[in-house]
């Protein structure tokens, strides 16, 4: 079996079950598109990983938050509970308190929980309201709670809002069988609140279990997690653990789009992107730490390919389980810069086709494609797409359409960069979701003349010498 990762591990785990991506309505989706315009990325602020955990009452979600914070002991972690954002109760709800629907999405204030929220993600410390449960009002003070890595948003009805789910990274529904969750409330309200066991059943019957299944129940589906028996679960709260710190090591808009990969930096890729960075290296040496990059984008974008287990006989005479090479491949470069990434590719794919595409820049919005070559049964192949530089998108995007009027399926296109502008991975994932980028480095933006930043200057004309030096 080949080495899976914490996803694969995650999907296919007993008792861990993903239900994929849901696609909201349009208002959610102005709503994310917002979100990610003011994205804490582009804002310079590290943008924290938020996680919603929602479920039935005593479902075991403040164990599933406890776990978790406690496994990150290493981050910056805050929980936001949704209690604390409940309104406070009128004298004349107050008279009739057990006439009042606390299991109700009404008796939230969400306008507030997501006001909270916009600051939190900006960097920015916020007061939560400090509800008191025996007065039925917040009190002063109210909570200082500071920015963090991790906010853990946890709640019955965290899940019912749109606004509040796209905010979300990860959901995660606690999932407990409904005589547990009675016990346990029994329990609890007899024993902590001191209440009779008539009117916590009474309140059970009245308000409990029809919310649960008219409005908790029904958001089970935008969980991305269910975790089963809530606290219990070990090995689902080591398998999120695990996610959540691959995802905190990466780039922010990797969060954001599952398909872009940023490969991991250490300091002697930073060392190469020093010099290649430097106005001052020479050509020879911008070529020779710029082709050292390339193939590590390259390596880690065959590694992207689909495959075929395979099994040998090794000399000792034993079985070695191992994989094939995907077969059907070629390469395309987007003339001139992508044809610097052709021996790279070669190296590793013996004999690999590879055609081109040529897109002049035309002002700087408004790219023509003029020319291309491309393998006359390009549609049956994985093609690797080779550009170092993505910047606004606009060559990606004609390249990516021109591929796919030939057939090539947008999942097998796998587009290699050396350097991505936030810019132009928000328009070539936005507009292509199902195709991979794979990059080296995630830049600042671009300036006002769409060229990257901090970036590395023309690239083809330093790697092919006709810059002016
Ligand atoms: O994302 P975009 O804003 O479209 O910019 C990226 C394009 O710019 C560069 O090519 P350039 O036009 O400089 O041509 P060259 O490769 O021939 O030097 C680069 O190689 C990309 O093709
Ligand atoms: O004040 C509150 C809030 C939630 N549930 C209750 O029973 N009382």
């Amino acid at each position: 079996m080949g080495s899976k990762s914490v996803d694969e591990l995650l999907e296919n785990s007993v008792g861990v079950h993903f239900s994929g991506f849901h696609v909201d309505d349009s208002e959610v989706r102005k709503f994310e598109d917002k979100l990610q315009a003011t994205s804490a990325t582009e804002n310079g602020y590290k943008e924290p990983f938020v996680i919603g955990v929602a479920g039935g009452a005593a479902a075991g979600k403040t164990a599933v938050c406890d776990m978790i914070i406690q496994q990150l002991h290493d981050q910056r972690v805050v929980l936001v509970n949704q209690e604390s954002f409940y309104y406070d109760l009128t004298e004349e709800e107050l008279d009739h308190v057990h006439e009042y629907n606390f299991d109700h999405p009404d008796a939230f204030d969400t306008e507030k929980l997501l006001c909270c929220m916009e600051k939190l993600r900006r960097g920015l410390a916020v007061d939560v309201p400090n509800y008191d449960f025996k007065s039925h009002k917040s009190k002063l003070p109210a909570r200082k709670v500071n920015p963090s890595d991790v906010i853990i948003l946890e709640g019955i009805l965290i899940f019912h809002d749109p606004r509040v789910r796209a905010m979300m990274n990860m959901k995660i529904f606690v999932d407990t069988d409904a005589d547990v969750r009675l016990a346990r409330r029994i329990r609890r309200d007899t024993e902590e609140k001191g209440r009779d066991l008539k009117t916590v059943l009474d309140q059970y019957s009245t308000f409990v279990k029809p919310a649960f299944d008219d409005f908790i129940l029904p958001t089970k589906k935008y969980a991305d997690i269910i975790i089963p028996r809530g606290g219990d679960n070990h090995v689902a709260i080591d398998l999120i653990v695990e996610h959540i710190r691959t995802k905190l090591g990466q780039h922010n808009l990797c969060k954001i789009y599952p398909n872009l990969y940023v490969i991991h930096s250490t300091f002697q890729i930073r060392g190469m992107h020093t010099l290649i960075r430097d106005a001052k290296t020479t050509t020879h040496d911008f070529i020779f730490y710029s082709d050292r990059l390339i193939r590590l984008v390259v390596e880690h974008g065959l590694g992207h390919l689909p495959f075929k287990e395979k099994q040998v006989i090794t000399p000792t005479g034993s079985v070695y389980t191992g994989v094939e090479f995907c077969k059907r491949l070629c390469g395309i470069s987007i003339i001139r810069s992508g044809e610097s990434m052709e021996n790279a590719l070669r190296a590793c794919c013996k004999g690999i086709k590879i055609g081109k595409i040529l897109i002049p820049r035309k002002g700087d919005n408004g790219q023509q494609l003029i020319y291309h070559n491309l393998p006359k049964d390009i549609a049956n192949r994985n093609v690797l797409l080779l550009d170092p530089i993505l910047g606004t998108g606009n060559s990606a995007v004609q390249a990516i359409s021109l591929l796919l009027e030939n057939g090539v399926q947008e999942c097998n296109i796998i587009f290699l960069n050396l350097i991505s502008a936030p810019q132009g991975v928000h328009v070539v994932c936005k507009r292509f979701p199902r195709i991979k980028i794979v990059t080296s480095e995630i830049e600042f933006g671009l300036n006002e003349d769409f060229r990257v930043v901090p970036g590395m200057g023309e690239f083809g004309d330093r790697y092919f010498g006709t810059d002016d030096d």
